[in-house]
C-alpha cells in the first residue's frame, strides 16, 4: 500500500530562462502546420528553424531534417514554438524513440514528456549537449572549449543504453485520478504503460493505470539501499518528521529525506563525487583554509573533499534547507573541522566577506570553494561575493550550461580563469547535461 504524504517544493527549481516556456494549459491541436528545414540544436532541447524570416524553435526534430511541425506558441514576435508531427527527410541520427509513448507518431498532446532526446542516437545526443555547452561557454563566458560529454553508467559493467537510470520519478495526477508524466511542455497528464528512463526497481512498483483520485502526485524512489518506495502526496499537512533513505557513495553513507534533494541518475552521485575530487588542484588546496561546500545538500561533495584530503580538513557546508543541513551534520560527523550551516548562500557569503579580520581574510583567500547551485546558477550577487572572498580555487558543479556560461563570464571579469571543464551525461535521453568546472584566481 503506498504511503500518503505532503511534499515540500522541489528544490532543484528551474528558472524560466533555463527551460522552454511552459505551456500552462494543454498543447494546441489547432496551431498552423509549417514545413521546416531544421537547423542546429538550441538550449532547452529544441532545434532552430526559420519560417518567413522568423525563428521557430521546433521540438522532436533533429538538425538537417525536413519536418512538418505544428505551431504551439505564436504569441511572440521574435520567435515561435512548434512540435514536429511528421518527418519528411529524416536525420541519419534519428532512431525509434526509446519511449514509445513519447514518439512522433503520437499527437503532441499525448506525448509523454521528459525524454526529449529519446529519438536520437545516444552518441549523437551527447554531441548535441556538448555543442550547447561549448556555445554557452563561448557566448556568455567568453571561453572557447569543447568538452566531450562523458557517458555515465548505471552500475559498473552496465550497458550504455540511455535508459534505466532514474532513481526518482514523479508522476502527476489529473482531476479524473489518472496518473502519469506530464506531456512535454504542458501540465496535461499522459497515462503510460512504461517508464523506460527509470531503474527497473521503479518500473516494477510503478502504479501505472491505477486511479489516484484526490492525490497531487505520486513519487517513486529507489535509493541505493533498501526497497523502492511509492509515496503519494496530497494537500493534507503532516507533522511527523519526514522519513529518510540512505544512499551509499564510494563506501560513505548519506542519509537524506525521502523527499529531499539527491542526484537522480543511479551513477550520478558517485560521478560527481569523483569529478569534484579530480577537479581540485591539490597544489592549491589548503586543508587549514576556510574551505566551503556551497549549496551543499546533505554533504555529498563535502564528503568527497574529506575522503580525498583527510578528516581534519577545515570545511563549512552551506545549505538553505534546514533538514538537509541537519543530515549533512550527521553524514559528515567524525570530521572535526567540518561545520554544517543552514543559510542562504548569498547571506552567508555576505556575512563572511563583510568585516573579516586579517587572519580570516587570509584563510578565505587560501580557500577552495565547491559550489553546486540549482539550475538558475549562482548569479551575479553570489559571484560578486565569491570574488570578494578572493578564494584561490572554485569548483563549480552546474546543471545548466547557460547559467554556467553566464557565471564563468562574470567570474572572468573578476579575475578568475576557467582552467578545465568536464561534462557528464547524467540525464540520458533528455537535453540536460551536467558540468564540473575549475576556476582559479589570476
Ligand atoms: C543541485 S543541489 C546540490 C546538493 C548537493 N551538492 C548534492 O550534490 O547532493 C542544490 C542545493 O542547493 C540548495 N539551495 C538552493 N538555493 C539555495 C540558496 N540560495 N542557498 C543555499 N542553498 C540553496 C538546495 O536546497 C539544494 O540542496
Amino acid at each position: 500500500m503506498p504511503e500518503r504524504r505532503t511534499r515540500r517544493p522541489d528544490r532543484r527549481s528551474k528558472p524560466a530562462a533555463a527551460r522552454p516556456a511552459r505551456r500552462a494549459a494543454e498543447p494546441r491541436t489547432d496551431g498552423p502546420l509549417l514545413e521546416l528545414e531544421v537547423g542546429d540544436v538550441a538550449h532547452g532541447g529544441v532545434f532552430v528553424a526559420r519560417h518567413e524570416g522568423r525563428v521557430v524553435f521546433v521540438a522532436d526534430a533533429a538538425p538537417g531534417e525536413r519536418v512538418v511541425a505544428r505551431v504551439q506558441d505564436a504569441s511572440k514576435d521574435r520567435f515561435w514554438r512548434a512540435d514536429a508531427v511528421e518527418v519528411l527527410e529524416a536525420s541519419p541520427d534519428r532512431v525509434p524513440h526509446i519511449w514509445a509513448e513519447s514518439g512522433i507518431d503520437r499527437d503532441p498532446i499525448d506525448r509523454a514528456g521528459g525524454a526529449e532526446f529519446g529519438h536520437l542516437r545516444l552518441g549523437y545526443q551527447r554531441e548535441l549537449k556538448g555543442r550547447v555547452l561549448a556555445d554557452a561557454l563561448s557566448r556568455f563566458g567568453g571561453v572557447e572549449v569543447a568538452p566531450a560529454v562523458e557517458p555515465v553508467l548505471v552500475y559498473e559493467g552496465a550497458e550504455d543504453v540511455g535508459t534505466g537510470w532514474r532513481t526518482r520519478v514523479r508522476l502527476h495526477v489529473d482531476a479524473d485520478g489518472n496518473v502519469g508524466p506530464y506531456a512535454a511542455r504542458s501540465h496535461r497528464v499522459v497515462p503510460v504503460a512504461s517508464l523506460p528512463l527509470a531503474v527497473p526497481a521503479i518500473e516494477r512498483i510503478a502504479p501505472l493505470g491505477q486511479p489516484f483520485r484526490g492525490a497531487e502526485h505520486v513519487d517513486l524512489i529507489a535509493p541505493s539501499t533498501g526497497d523502492a518506495q511509492i509515496v503519494v502526496a496530497d494537500a493534507r499537512s503532516s507533522r511527523s518528521a519526514p522519513p529518510t533513505v540512505d544512499e551509499i557513495v564510494a563506501g560513505r553513507r548519506f542519509t537524506v529525506d525521502r523527499d529531499g534533494f539527491w542526484q537522480v541518475h543511479r551513477g550520478a552521485a558517485e560521478t560527481l563525487y569523483r569529478a569534484v575530487q579530480d577537479a581540485v588542484d591539490d597544489a592549491l588546496f589548503d586543508p587549514r583554509a576556510a574551505n566551503l561546500d556551497l549549496y551543499g545538500g546533505v554533504g555529498l561533495l563535502a564528503g568527497a573533499l574529506l575522503d580525498r584530503f583527510g578528516e581534519t580538513v577545515r570545511l563549512t557546508t552551506v545549505e538553505a534547507d534546514a533538514r538537509a543541513t541537519e543530515h549533512a551534520g550527521t553524514n559528515l560527523a567524525g570530521a572535526v573541522g567540518v561545520r554544517a550551516e543552514t543559510a542562504r548562500v548569498d547571506r552567508f557569503l555576505q556575512r563572511l566577506v563583510e568585516h573579516p579580520t586579517a587572519a580570516e581574510r587570509a584563510r578565505l583567500a587560501d580557500a577552495t570553494i565547491v559550489l553546486d547551485p540549482p539550475r538558475s546558477g549562482a548569479g551575479r550577487e553570489v559571484v560578486d561575493l565569491l570574488a570578494a572572498s578572493g578564494a584561490r580555487q572554485l569548483v563549480y558543479v552546474a546543471c545548466d550550461p547557460v547559467a554556467l556560461g553566464r557565471d564563468v563570464g562574470l567570474l572572468r571579469a573578476h579575475g578568475y580563469e576557467l582552467e578545465e571543464v568536464r561534462a557528464f551525461d547524467l540525464f540520458p535521453s533528455t537535453h540536460h547535461v551536467e558540468a564540473v568546472a575549475r576556476l582559479t584566481r589570476r
